[in-house]
């Protein structure tokens, strides 16, 4: 079952601890993920084949909130987590609630950190971390007009 590729942090720390000592690179991406749409889609696929593994950070619902206001997220955190899981270029997915993924990205070490260019490299949480172990930090060209907002937006005007 995919649903075993949700671990927890402990768990994600041990599983990329495994994957580096056997010479593996590791992609980590990280983001809310409410409402999955084909940029979320087409970016994992490219940030995942930038390496050989690829741990996924997944804001809590209360994260969630606090980046994107009190109506989000739609979709609930386990619901989101399953659905990252699902996808077979996502290797592990942990669930993190603080307001950024730097305490994850210390603790799991990632060789490449990714994030869609909608963010620039100096504004990626972990930047400076991933930079300064000599890893790689990209980011992804966006497909342009999608968005979870942009999603919600058409739902609303349907009715
Ligand atoms: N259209 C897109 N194409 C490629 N990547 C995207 C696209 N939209 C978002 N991303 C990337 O997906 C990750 C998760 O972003 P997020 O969950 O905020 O998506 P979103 O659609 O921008 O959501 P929202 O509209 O709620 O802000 C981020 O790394 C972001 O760069
Ligand atoms: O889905 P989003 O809004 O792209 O994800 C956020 O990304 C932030 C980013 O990593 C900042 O560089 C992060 O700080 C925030 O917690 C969300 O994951």
């Amino acid at each position: 079952m995919t649903e075993s590729k949700i671990l927890s942090r402990e768990q994600a720390i041990q599983q990329a601890d495994q994957w580096r000592a056997a010479g593996q690179k590791i992609v980590f991406t990280n983001g809310c993920f409410d409402i999955v749409h084909l940029g979320h889609i087409d970016y994992l696929e490219k940030a995942r084949n930038l390496g050989d593994r690829m741990v996924l950070g997944l804001n809590t619902d209360d994260s969630v909130s606090c980046i994107k206001g009190p109506l989000r997220p739609v979709v609930n955190e386990y619901a989101r987590a399953r659905l990252m899981a699902a996808l077979e270029f996502v290797d592990a997915v942990t669930l993190f609630g603080e307001q950024t993924p730097l305490e994850l990205i210390e603790a799991i070490k990632p060789d490449i950190l990714v994030k869609g260019d909608d963010y620039s490299v100096a504004n990626i949480v972990g930047a400076d971390f991933v930079l300064g172990r000599g890893g790689r930090v990209e980011t992804v060209a966006l497909v342009p007009g999608y968005s979870t907002t942009k999603l919600i937006e058409r739902i609303k005007q349907s009715f």
